[in-house]
């Protein structure tokens, strides 16, 4: 098929110029037998990465796959900067909570190498299994060990519970958790193709997730010094505010690259988990 049929495929849903650079993608990822396929899943808003099947993220090479969260850059952005300012902090482990195709934790795991071990949780098979295929697939890249291991955030964290008890020595809490609220999931702000196949377990959430992940994991386990939280709204900030300590944690925002609200980052006073009050925007009190 010509590349100018290609090119009209692909302009059903996307303007020229996008359909152009689409096609060059899909032309370098693929082979000319699956062009026209790919180019017919593109044009039904099919994302790009689940068609290409990949996605770069920091070192990492990562398979993306349906039913598991395709990695954000606005993830890779706070994800390798946090990397640069923890690189000499002593992490006995990392906790990636909700960790969809692992790549926070994955990412954590290659950047890092004063860090024992990374967990990698989850409540759905389907990231179970694409975390550890990716595990596998980065092999050469991933500086500790990684564990792999399924629990779900509202009901894992009872004390006695096998996976609370694996996690006693993690220090560093990092969680990109679903957080659109209901009203805002048909609105402009989700993209079509978002809507339509990623998963909305993987989109849908707020306040109840942060109040899990102060509530079920920092607050029962004093070994935490630390954590970055991605989220997309001010309330939630105040909710994970709310819940901590003054005296015990100090917390502040950050900002993407695009000026937009993207994380709630905290360390215990005192401790070496302090660095990351240089990723930080604006302290909150
Ligand atoms: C926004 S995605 C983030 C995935 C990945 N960490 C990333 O940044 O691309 C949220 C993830 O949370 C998982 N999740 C949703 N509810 C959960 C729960 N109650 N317990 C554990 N994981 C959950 C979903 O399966 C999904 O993989």
């Amino acid at each position: 098929m010509s590349k100018s049929s290609l090119i009209s495929l692909l302009t059903k849903s996307f303007s020229k110029e996008q359909a152009i650079r689409e096609l060059k993608w899909i032309k370098n990822e693929l082979p000319e037998n699956k062009w026209l396929n790919a180019c017919n899943l593109r044009s039904n808003y099919v994302p790009l990465q689940y068609i290409l099947g990949n996605q770069p993220f920091g070192k990492l090479d990562l398979i993306c796959r349906e039913g598991v969260l395709i990695p954000r850059l606005d993830t890779e952005e706070w994800v390798i900067e946090s990397s640069k300012v923890l690189k000499d902090v002593k992490i006995n482990g990392v906790l990636d909570y909700c960790t969809g195709s692992g790549c926070i934790g994955l990412s954590y795991a290659s950047e890092l190498n004063q860090v024992s071990i990374v967990d990698c949780v989850d409540f759905k098979d389907d990231a179970i299994i694409l975390t550890n295929d990716n595990y596998k697939r980065n092999k050469d890249s991933i500086l500790c060990d990684v564990r792999v291991s399924k629990g779900d955030l509202f009901d894992s964290y009872i004390p006695n519970d096998q996976i609370y008890n694996t996690h006693t020595n993690n220090n560093l809490l990092v969680s990109n958790p679903p957080y659109i609220p209901l009203k805002d999931l048909h609105t402009d702000e989700v993209e079509k193709s978002v809507l339509k196949y990623e998963p909305r377990e993987a989109l849908l959430g707020d306040l109840e997730f942060y109040e899990a992940l102060c509530e079920n994991i920092l607050l029962k386990n004093n070994s935490f010094n630390g954590f970055i939280f991605e989220l997309g709204y001010n309330s939630q900030v105040i909710k994970v505010r709310e819940l901590l300590n003054p005296e015990i944690w100090s917390m502040g925002i950050r900002n993407d690259s695009n000026g937009k609200l993207r994380n709630v980052i905290g360390w215990k006073k005192q401790s070496s988990f302090n660095v990351l009050q240089k990723i930080v925007h604006k302290e909150i009190l």
